[in-house]
């Protein structure tokens, strides 16, 4: 059933209660995500991260209320026309899930098995033009010298970027990730959070992202939903986020005040390196403009 909407992504008074459990995953969630939007779902551990995201991809059937995503009642649609939705919605995982002894480009092209009939084994097997376009993600992506080396033979923030080439493939209107560099140290983190940004704007791809570190939300994010026991406690434009906002956020762990203060102490350094890395952004291209006014 497709539905006009302005929304991309329009849950309404989404809730989940897993088969066999007694507390609610998702309460009442009723978010709306615009076109282009990037959207970071931060929160705890068990807070509904991932149950959101899988709603929005039809992962997961609703206990209540609705999830539409791209004009389509996602929690009305089975089979192929299920399918079809969910072919347009790249979903990228914090493991990654390469296929480690295939090489990447025989990964990546793994992202467009939703659009042929049969099997497919070996790169030869996948017509010409999807192997060509296949390359033009590697190389998007910065690993074209790559294409033909064993994906388990890459780093964690390789795979994870063969992995966003991968779900390129099916020419997404929406990427979900899952926690997508919970596995990278700071600097990769950084490279793939801002790999994802560019590419985004690149397409005008709608980002819904979950993350546990506030830095990085406050880096890469539009807009912040903070989720807390499977509830929104917070939805705001990133730079309008507050201390106060973090701590209701993170406030069913935070309960002593050395907790509150190791959180005051997080969102502080996490100001910090985004400032340092706007500063440092600006100097660089300073230094790019001065160098290419220079005369020969
Ligand atoms: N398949 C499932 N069956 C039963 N309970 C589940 C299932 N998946 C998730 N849950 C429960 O739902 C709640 C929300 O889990 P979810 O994985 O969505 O949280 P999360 O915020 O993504 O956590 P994390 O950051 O650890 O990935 C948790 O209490 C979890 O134990």
């Amino acid at each position: 059933m497709s539905i006009p909407n302005d929304f991309v992504v329009q849950t309404t008074g989404l809730s989940k209660t897993y088969p066999g459990t007694a507390t609610p995953a998702l309460t009442d969630i009723s978010l709306e995500v615009s076109r282009g939007e990037i959207v970071v779902l931060l929160g705890l551990s068990g807070s509904g991260k991932s149950t959101l995201l899988r709603h929005i991809d039809g992962l997961e059937t609703p206990t209540s209320g609705s999830v539409t995503s791209l004009g389509e009642r996602v929690d009305a649609l089975k089979g192929r026309e299920l399918r079809e939705l969910r072919g347009k919605i790249g979903f990228i995982f914090q493991q990654f899930e390469l296929v480690g002894p295939l090489t990447v480009l025989e990964n990546v092209l793994t992202g467009a098995l939703s659009t042929l009939t049969g099997p497919r084994l070996g790169i030869w097997t996948y017509p010409k033009s999807l192997r060509r376009k296949a390359l033009e993600h590697i190389d998007r992506v910065g690993l074209l010298e790559r294409a033909y080396q064993r994906a388990d033979t890459l780093s964690g923030g390789q795979q994870q970027r063969v992995a966003i080439a991968r779900a390129l493939m099916q020419d997404p209107e929406i990427l979900l990730a899952d926690e997508p560099v919970a596995s990278l140290d700071p600097e990769s983190s950084d490279q793939v959070m801002s790999l994802i940004r560019e590419i985004a704007a690149e397409r005008a791809l709608t980002v819904v992202c979950s993350l546990h570190q506030v830095d990085l939300a406050l880096s890469w994010g539009d807009r912040i939903v903070g989720l807390r026991g499977g509830a929104v406690v917070l939805d705001t434009p990133t730079e309008a986020l507050s201390k106060d906002q973090v701590m209701e956020i993170y406030g069913r762990v935070a309960v002593s005040t050395s907790e509150i203060q190791a959180v005051e102490v997080e969102l502080a350094e996490a100001r910090e390196q985004v400032r340092a890395g706007v500063t440092r952004r600006a100097a660089e291209r300073f230094a790019q403009d001065s160098a290419s006014e220079e005369p020969a």
